[in-house]
């Protein structure tokens, strides 16, 4: 049952779309609402927004609650890391719309350096301490191969770099990017639970599907337009077949005719992260007049 609250903006016919409140996810979920078209305003301390150009509510909840809230359909949208979802052991009531590319890091078991713990098996039947309880005891009930894991597995909420270093713990399981925050805690990774990034989800029986098919497509399009470039340049129709193989393109490269005998201009997406090669070889094969421009947006 929910109460009504009649300081709370009206929401019966909105979609509720939750996106992480703070933390390592928040800014990145706030970009993409704007590169997506989602205009709102937030009051100071309220944790819903109405969207003003969209029958969308957004609401700002910790990403640590987001895979339960869409799970149990108290909203239908939600922005959350695939760890969240496991964790959550919400994986069978939610739909998995698309992944988003950011939230990118891995869940790892940690010791201290100076410790003899250098496998996960070192750790059994010793103290681990996370924020990810469900999927440690998981964990350690595949390496102790039965129900009654005699590893003891404690939550805390955060700065579970912490934990071993003050005596709570002889390892932990937390969650590691560059590796810094481990190194400086003086640990280091001794097996990996899971790799995980940013995840559009919504429940299994969405009460807006049409929207959020939208929101899905405008995320998709947002997310190949980050990732590749245009690229166009001119070449002799004879070298055209060579080109097109450097350069194939997400379909096909579009040819039109230059008002010059024999010569062809093309436009090509290209992953940005081979486009100094792409370049090289288009040149080297009598490309000429390459020119790259950005894709601001598209739809696939
Ligand atoms: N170092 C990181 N690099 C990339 N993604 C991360 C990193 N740390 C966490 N994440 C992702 O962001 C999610 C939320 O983590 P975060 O630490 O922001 O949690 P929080 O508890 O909501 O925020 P806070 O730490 O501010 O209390 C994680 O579940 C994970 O998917
Ligand atoms: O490998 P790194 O790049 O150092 O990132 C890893 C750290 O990031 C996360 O914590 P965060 O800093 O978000 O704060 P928290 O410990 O309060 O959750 C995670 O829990 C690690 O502590």
């Amino acid at each position: 049952m929910s109460y009504i609250n009649s300081s709370l903006p009206d929401t019966s016919d909105r979609m509720l779309f939750a996106v992480p409140k703070k933390g390592r996810l928040y800014d990145q979920c706030l970009s993409l609402l704007a590169d997506i078209g989602i205009s709102f305003n937030r009051k100071p301390r309220h944790d819903i927004a109405l969207v003003s150009n969209l029958p969308i509510a957004l609401v700002f909840l910790p990403a640590s609650d987001i895979a339960t809230y869409v799970a149990r359909g108290n909203v239908d949208l939600g922005i959350t890391g695939l760890d969240i979802i496991r964790e959550s052991q919400a994986e069978s009531e939610v739909a998995e719309l698309t992944r988003l590319g950011f939230g990118r890091c891995k869940l790892q078991v940690q010791a201290p350096l100076a410790s003899p713990y250098k496998t996960i098996e070192d750790l059994k039947g010793k103290r681990i301490v996370t924020s990810f309880v469900n999927l440690t005891i998981q964990k350690f009930k595949q390496i102790e191969r039965t129900d009654e894991i005699t590893t003891q597995v404690r939550f805390v909420s955060g700065s579970v770099e912490a934990a071993c270093g003050l005596g709570l713990a002889d390892g932990i399981v937390d969650l590691v990017e560059s590796g810094d925050t481990m190194r400086a805690a003086g640990l280091h990774a001794i097996d990996t639970i899971l790799e995980t990034e940013s995840v559009l989800i919504t429940n299994l029986s969405p009460r807006f599907p049409k929207l959020a098919e939208i929101i899905r497509q405008r995320v998709e399009g947002i997310l190949t337009a980050r990732r590749y470039v245009l690229c166009q340049y001119n070449i002799l129709r004879n070298g055209l077949e060579r080109a097109c193989g450097v350069a194939p393109g997400r379909q096909a490269p579009t040819v039109t005719s230059l008002e010059q005998q024999g010569w062809v201009a093309v436009s090509v997406m290209v992953e940005k992260r081979e486009l100094a090669e792409k370049m090289d070889k288009l040149k080297e094969i009598g490309a000429t007049d390459i020119l790259v421009l950005e894709i601001a947006n598209c739809r696939t």
